[in-house]
């Protein structure tokens, strides 16, 4: 699906697939000089994150594993409610671990600043995070944030993994929905 096939339901285009690729492999380039060889959990946050895990790690040469959890602070609509959910769970002990959350955005910052805090009681050896979008002027709480992909305005923002109502996950690329779509 490209921006053509989208019709009316988009605004613009934020980010294009080459754009998004060219900072995955930056962000690649720098966790693999951090972490030099070290074995690193990568912790996948459901559902958002599923397009940044699938392309940064497979940029990656150090040793990683993946798991996954599912949280939840948005549901159906375009505002945060502050609510975090655990939906799924790590299977994975997290004690002595390197941890490295990966994201597709941060947006008030609620949803990290939680997952953070929660992820750090279970005893790891450090817990960072790498996020492909961020929205400085949005932050409600500040997060501490090791890898950024974009900074981005404080716009409702779709694809790449980033839904609206569940529809418009699989965009290859990032935009901005007209307003008619969300009602604005
Ligand atoms: O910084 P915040 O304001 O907390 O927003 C960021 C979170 O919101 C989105 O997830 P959402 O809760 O919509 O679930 P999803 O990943 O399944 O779409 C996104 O994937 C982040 O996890
Ligand atoms: N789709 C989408 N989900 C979000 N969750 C937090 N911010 C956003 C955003 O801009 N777009
Ligand atoms: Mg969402």
């Amino acid at each position: 699906m490209d921006a053509e096939d989208m019709g009316a339901d988009l605004e613009k285009v934020l980010l294009s697939q080459e754009q998004i690729d060219t900072r995955l492999t930056e962000m690649a380039a720098e966790i693999d000089a951090d972490y030099a060889g070290r074995d690193v959990l990568l912790v996948g946050v459901l559902r958002g994150a599923v397009m940044v895990m699938a392309d940064l790690s497979r940029k990656l040469h150090s040793p990683v594993q993946m798991d996954w959890m599912a949280v939840s602070s948005y549901g159906s609509g375009t505002k945060s409610s502050g609510v975090v959910r655990i939906l799924k769970d790590l299977d994975t002990d997290l004690t002595g671990r390197d941890v490295l959350i990966v994201e597709d955005i941060i947006d008030s910052g609620l949803t990290l600043s939680w997952l953070v805090g929660n992820l750090r009681s279970r005893g790891p050896a450090s817990v960072e995070i790498a996020t492909l979008l961020r929205k400085p002027e949005a932050a409600k709480v500040a997060v501490d944030v090791r890898y950024v992909g974009f900074d981005i305005p404080p716009e409702f923002v779709v694809g790449y993994g980033l839904d609206y109502g569940e529809q418009y996950r699989h965009l290859p690329f990032v935009g901005t929905l007209a307003p008619h779509v969300y009602g604005g």
